[in-house]
């Protein structure tokens, strides 16, 4: 899998093999983006996982719906044109098959074709509609056929160790009234960066915070590596004990955001909990007209800094992803979905390989599955945000703007994908950002 960033997205490829960037951990058959990420299980006090997706007998769950008839139709927030809405048959989108329908070319002037009106089915604060412009003919697109969920949530093997009993005075400010941000001097939340909230008043990053983040990114340094004795991004492990153990290529430690929460004294409006109010602005997802398959874009111009939304999925284990890829790629699926959490860095205990967790967003997931990747220039970043959990094992994998981004425009990251390593036992896909900066520029074969 590709590891992307200290927050971790990985996609799986349509082989099932675990692609290495800069840093990561993988296992035998993963892609995974990015480079780091980390995944707690969350667990009541009584020790029972808050959010648990029940696995069906077969150990498979069934995607229900993305839309229901029963909502408002949505509208296409600020983009003020004429649109069409097709009619969805048995509660359910269209099949692929029948999308031939759903085409620019049957509708006249400037009309719109809605494909739902909001796939979050409510979950999100606003709708988020599914679209596309282009004929299918040109861009065929399969339907997204996945559960919108707004939480990470954990599948049954996965083990977040998350109680309020775990965070100490030192992890909240209880002590605290109101807007944090107002106050005289930053209370103890703002430890973790550098005593200064992340946050402006405003709600978006601070510039010096965010260029930091960018640079660590962009030119790490050797120091801000961790090399880990047995690195299950470059090892098989259920090979271990069988094949010799390959050395880690070092695996990314990132800046962290350190927002207030449910067990600090001050206001739910408090200005340092941004990434936990959820998504503001007014998301797209669209048919890139690349053949990247389907993007996310703003319906509005957004500043630097803004918060865009989070990468949700199911928290599953390193183990558990390796088996849910063999299927996969038995399967030949082309666009593929895990983040790895990269629990084990940075945090107070060693855990074993298998309990290595990843967020899967391929069949449970948000709108932050529909990302693209861009090389060098993307205008968003990836960072980790500690909400419920003090330590590094679990936290929230957050997009934030890194420039003005204009309205339309799509919104990418940069999964951290090395094009050429030769060490990776999987072809990543062909990368078609268009970025100057492109890693795989030589490889394409538009
Ligand atoms: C997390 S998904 C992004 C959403 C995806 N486009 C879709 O339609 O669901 C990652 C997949 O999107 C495609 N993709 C993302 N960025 C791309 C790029 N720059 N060039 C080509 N394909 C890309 C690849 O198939 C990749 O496996």
């Amino acid at each position: 899998m590709w590891n992307l960033g200290c927050v971790g997205l990985l996609l799986q490829d349509t082989d099932c093999n675990v692609v290495n960037s800069n840093s990561n951990r993988s296992k035998g058959n993963n892609h995974s983006f990015g480079r780091h990420g980390a995944t707690t299980s969350v667990k009541s006090p009584s020790g029972d996982p808050l959010f648990n997706i029940a696995p069906s007998p077969n150990n498979k769950m069934k995607s229900p719906p993305l839309v229901s008839l029963e909502e408002e139709p949505c509208q296409l927030n600020g983009v003020g044109e004429d649109y069409v809405e097709f009619n969805y048959t048995n509660n359910r989108l269209p099949s692929s098959s029948s999308q031939s329908a759903l085409t620019i070319d049957a509708v006249i002037g400037k009309k719109y074709p809605v494909y739902a009106r909001d796939i979050s089915r409510g979950e999100e604060k606003v709708k988020i509609p599914l679209v596309n412009e282009f004929s299918s003919n040109i861009h065929p697109l399969k339907l997204p056929n996945i559960l919108y969920i707004s939480t990470n949530m954990v599948h049954k093997d996965a083990h977040i160790d998350f109680s309020l009993a775990r965070l100490s005075d030192d992890n909240c400010c209880s002590s605290c009234v109101g807007d944090c941000l107002s106050s005289d001097l930053p209370c103890g939340c703002a430890a973790e960066t550098g005593g200064e909230f992340a946050y402006t008043p405003g709600g978006v990053l601070k510039g010096e915070f965010l260029e930091k983040c960018v640079m660590m990114n962009k030119e790490p340094q050797r120091k801000h590596y961790y090399y880990c004795e047995v690195c299950p991004l470059v090892n098989d492990l259920s090979q271990k004990g069988k094949k010799k153990v390959k050395a880690c290529r070092g695996h990314l430690t990132r800046k962290f955001i350190k927002e207030c929460w449910s067990k600090c004294g001050c206001s739910k409006r408090c200005g340092n909990r941004v990434v936990q109010k959820g998504i503001q602005v007014p998301l797209q997802v669209f048919a890139t007209s690349e053949g990247k398959g389907w993007g996310v874009r703003s319906v509005t111009a957004l500043k630097k800094g803004t918060f865009i939304c989070e990468y949700i999925g199911e928290i599953v284990t390193n183990q558990e992803l390796y088996e849910r890829n063999k299927e996969r790629a038995a399967k030949k699926e082309e666009h593929t979905y895990p983040v790895l959490l990269d629990a084990d860095w940075g945090s107070e205990r060693i855990l074993k390989d298998e309990e290595a967790l990843c967020l899967d967003a391929t069949e449970f997931g948000n709108v932050g599955r529909f990302i693209n990747h861009r090389c060098g220039d993307s205008n968003l970043i990836e960072i980790p945000v500690e909400v419920e959990s003090p330590d590094h094992h679990y936290y929230h994998v957050a997009f934030f703007t890194v420039r003005d981004v204009e309205a339309m425009e799509e919104l990418t990251w940069d999964y951290g994908i090395e094009f050429d390593d030769i060490y990776h036992p999987i072809k990543a896909f062909k990368c078609k950002c268009g970025s100057k900066y492109c890693r795989n520029k030589q490889k394409i074969q538009r």
